[in-house]
């Protein structure tokens, strides 16, 4: 069923934007710590996105430690009237200090350029990882969604809600663990909010049907990524965003076989459009989902210290033999070795 568009990177929506005046003034992130565009030297570009590029860099003279520098047009995001979102983006990330969400560690601009300087998170994006491999087994679904609901309950905690999950904003680091990132669509709760933004097949009913949301969305859209990453594709996904959403809201899920039953367990209770009984959002919270049965061998206390580690069990026997002798989580060995893209010179 997946289809081959589901490959493709998604699409963002469009939001509706009413605070057209830009902010972008300096920001030092790290109290101790401003940096200088000048002092520092670009090895190379990461990547680009809509406004702009990430470039790949790291400070002369100083520690050898290689950051990350989002430059964005300022124009550009002006004539997409992206200004809201990239204050949002910004005012998030200032304030989620967090082992699972990259750090922002400096904000600047120019006359053209917006800048913010990040942590670099050298093992790129969870979605390469999962269209090379097609899905993830029901091990290595569990460890990342247990990371995910770490740093969700951590961004709720601080009335933010992340309005972006999927595989394509979650970075991994060195040692395999996540960074969240693309902050854009984030944003600090004062009451529900109505805008409609993510990418469609992540979308919860209530942003569809704009009633109104809030950090529910998220627990939503967890579900959606656990059954992608257990099967390869988004339960509800169309040619177009209007055929998404009408399945949205039909709610209709196909597991394929070999999932688990603990995790179409788990997503059944995710993916529940009446949102005062989703998992996660109701008196327990995130308790609920932390206490759920896929979840029973994790020990919360060991994920955010980044202690956890994926059992061999279900991996082939070379996991097994790697893990053996050389006693590494089996997050270091194939198939989901992260690939460190720093350039060799
Ligand atoms: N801190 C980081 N460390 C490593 N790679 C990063 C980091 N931040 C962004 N990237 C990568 O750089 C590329 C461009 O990122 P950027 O956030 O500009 O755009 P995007 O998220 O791909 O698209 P858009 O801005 O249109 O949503 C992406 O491939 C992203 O994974």
């Amino acid at each position: 069923m997946a289809s081959t568009k589901v490959a493709l990177r998604r699409g963002l929506l469009e939001s509706e934007l009413r605070e057209p005046a830009m902010e972008a003034k300096e920001c030092a992130r790290d109290e101790s710590r401003t940096f200088s565009l000048d002092a520092l030297e670009t090895a190379a570009t990461i990547g680009t996105g809509t406004f702009g590029r990430v470039l790949l860099v790291r400070e002369r003279g100083g520690e050898q430690r290689w950051l990350a520098l989002k430059k964005m047009s300022i124009a550009d995001v002006r004539k997409l009237r992206q200004e809201q979102h990239v204050r949002n983006e910004k005012e998030a990330l200032m304030e989620a200090r967090h082992p699972f969400i990259v750090t922002l560690f400096w904000t600047h601009h120019d006359t053209r350029f917006l800048y913010m300087l990040m942590e670099y998170a050298p093992g790129g994006e969870l979605f390469s990882y999962l269209r090379n491999l097609g899905h993830f087994c029901d091990s290595y679904s569990r460890f990342y969604a247990a990371e995910v609901v770490c740093a969700l309950e951590f961004l709720h905690s601080h009335c933010i809600v992340y309005r972006d999950l999927k595989p394509e904003n979650i970075l991994l680091d060195s040692h395999g663990h996540i960074k969240l990132t693309d902050f854009g669509f984030s944003k600090k709760l004062r009451e529900k909010t109505y805008t409609l933004c993510g990418t469609p097949e992540y979308l919860a009913p209530e942003v569809i049907q704009s009633q109104g949301h809030d950090t529910a969305v998220d627990w939503w859209a967890l579900g959606i990524l656990a059954f992608e990453m257990l099967s390869g594709h988004p339960p509800f996904f169309d040619d177009n965003p209007f055929g998404t959403y009408q399945k949205i809201l039909a709610c209709r899920i196909d597991f394929p076989k070999h999932i688990d039953i603990y995790a179409r367990d788990i997503i059944r209770k995710l993916l529940v459009i009446n949102r005062d009984r989703r998992l996660g959002n109701m008196k327990n919270g995130v308790e609920d989902v932390k206490k759920h049965v896929w979840f029973k061998n994790i020990d919360w206390s060991l994920v955010l210290d980044r202690k956890l580690t994926v059992r061999p069990a279900s991996a082939p026997l070379s996991h097994l033999i790697h893990y053996i002798f050389f006693g590494h989580p089996i997050l270091f060995s194939f198939p989901l070795r992260v690939v460190i893209r720093v350039p060799l010179f």
